[in-house]
């Protein structure tokens, strides 16, 4: 589908307003990367980057634009947010992550049952291109080997019955090829390439842990932690691990999104006996990305009862989400305390040593030189997520390979420099406590005051505490620019917060609230 210049000056009209009524910064961090695509009957579809970005537009900013655009053209009646799909040059990229191609289900059930599945044609590419280059998404790894590109993208829709390739006719394919669980994990995905270091010791341990348990012990187990720090990655090396060491067990692993299109489309093709029978009667049932089914009752119902005869049949279920148990808005009590029921482990953002440690593991795997000055550089420098520093990584293989020229700290800065902008913009002090003034209503002077009030001073740590995760300044540094403290000051603010996060997850809600937002 093309989108009409009208309705392009449409949306250039909306974002103007919209950018005088959030403010320049929020405009810059949520609104400036979104791209209109359609609009169809009634609904203007618009396309976000990200996940995490969609759940935020839809959240803080859909009535409002749904608003503006109705008052710009009364034939909008609605707005849907989806995520653009990423696709990257095929000959760099053996992408096997679906998880942000699937349309939005930023809405419930119910009312998906009656839309057209697929997206508007034509989304993708234009959703990718509106990007532009400094947001563009990091490629995927290479496999180390001459591996087929891994399958779990044979499993996503096509298998599983995902909305894009789902036709009105087509008979419901509810877990057809449940058994072929190997043509849903990657590959590269198993613990034995998972780099363990203090951020993620606790979840990795509890993985091993029920991998390798010959009884049920924590049920359910609950991993989350943010974006790209290795909670698919650590879901799949269960599941090749319970699956190696007894292959009988009968494992299904998919991403809360599927599990909610099958469901879906059980009650579409009024097949929900066999959706649940075959739900049911699996030993361990692994669900990826449970903040899915947030807001979405009719899914979120389905699943507690899944949930609950499973584990009253003692089978083990294991769930990954983006924030812990009690944070999950949207999930009703019940579930949420059902979720926190087990064990619940959490990944805390990369160290620098970890970084470190993935870099030179994830170089090892790609079998490419790489001196280690370089290493350290991108270590330092990309500090969001893992998946950010493996793009990085790979960017610099690939160029290395193409132009045949070996990889040095020059070439790296050449090739990543976008990448380093982006990151380079996150780590300014000065953002930190702009950003943190502003979410805590305080002035950007009270970061640098000596007022010692707790409603300035707690926010004056956090952003101290932020500054030392996100940038590469020294203590001392950031000492000075709040207002000229000692070191000493910053160390006691990096502790308390982090005592703080252990103990309150609200508090831990809102400090990787702030961090996410500084880095996106
Ligand atoms: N500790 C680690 N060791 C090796 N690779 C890692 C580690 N942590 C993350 N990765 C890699 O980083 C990439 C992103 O990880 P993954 O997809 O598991 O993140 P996620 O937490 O599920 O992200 P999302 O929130 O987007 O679902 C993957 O390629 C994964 O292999």
């Amino acid at each position: 589908m093309s989108v009409g210049v009208s309705l392009d000056q449409q949306w250039a009209r909306i974002r103007g307003r919209l950018k005088e009524e959030v403010g320049e910064i929020a405009y810059r961090s949520w609104l400036q990367p979104l791209s209109v695509a359609s609009l169809v009957g009634g609904e203007v579809c618009i396309v976000v980057p990200t996940r995490f970005m969609r759940d935020w537009v839809l959240t803080h900013y859909a009535d409002r634009i749904r608003a503006l655009w109705s008052g710009e053209n009364p034939e909008v009646q609605s707005i849907d947010v989806i995520v653009a799909s990423t696709n990257p040059p095929a000959a760099l990229v053996a992408d096997n992550d679906d998880r942000d191609d699937g349309r939005d289900g930023g809405r419930d059930d119910g009312r998906d049952l009656g839309r057209a599945a697929p997206p508007p044609r034509g989304f993708e590419s234009r959703a990718a291109d509106s990007r532009g280059a400094d947001s563009r998404p990091a490629p995927r790894p290479l496999p180390p080997s001459s591996a087929e590109p891994a399958p779990s993208t044979v499993y996503t829709s096509a298998s599983y019955g995902g909305a894009s390739d789902e036709s009105p006719n087509a008979v419901p394919a509810i877990l057809e090829d449940r058994s072929d669980l190997s043509a849903a994990l990657d590959p590269r995905f198993t613990f034995e390439n998972f780099v363990v270091g203090k951020p993620n010791e606790l979840a990795h341990a509890a993985a091993r842990r029920v991998a390798d348990a010959t009884t049920v012990t924590f049920n359910p187990l609950f991993l989350y932690g943010g974006v790209g720090l290795g909670k698919t990655h650590l879901m799949h090396a269960l599941a090749w691990q319970i699956r190696k060491n007894d292959p009988n067990r009968k494992v299904l692993y998919l991403s809360a999104e599927k599990f909610m299109y099958q469901f879906i489309r059980a009650l579409r093709f009024k097949d929900t006996m066999a959706f649940k029978q075959q739900f049911r009667s699996v030993d361990v049932l692994m669900i990826d990305d449970v903040q899915f089914i947030s807001g979405k009752d009719s899914t979120q119902e389905e699943f507690f009862h899944t949930f609950n005869a499973l584990v009253d049949q003692n089978r083990q279920v294991i769930i990954s989400a983006d924030k812990s148990p009690s944070d999950l808005e949207g999930m009703e009590e019940r579930l949420r305390s059902r979720l926190g029921w087990g064990l619940v482990a959490d990944i805390h953002p990369t160290t620098y040593e970890l970084r470190l440690g993935i870099l030179q593991a994830k170089a090892d795997a790609l079998q490419a030189s790489i001196p280690l000055k370089v290493l350290e550089f991108l270590a330092h420098k990309i500090t969001s997520n893992v998946r950010e520093l493996e793009g990085a990584l790979n960017r610099i293989v690939a160029h290395a390979e193409l132009v045949g020229r070996s990889i040095s700290l020059e070439t790296t800065q050449e090739v990543l420099h976008d990448l380093l902008r982006a990151n380079d913009r996150r780590v300014t002090i000065d953002e930190i406590q702009k950003r943190v003034a502003e979410h805590y209503n305080i002035r950007v002077a009270d970061m640098h005051s000596a007022r010692r009030a707790r409603a300035v001073a707690r926010p004056r740590q956090i952003a101290m505490y932020l500054a030392k995760q996100l940038t590469a300044r020294s203590l001392p540094e950031i000492g000075r620019k709040f207002g000229g403290r000692d070191h000493t000051t910053v160390m006691h603010a990096v502790k308390k917060v982090d005592e703080l996060r252990a103990t309150d997850p609200s508090f831990a809600e809102d400090v990787e609230l702030l961090r996410r937002m500084l880095e996106s």
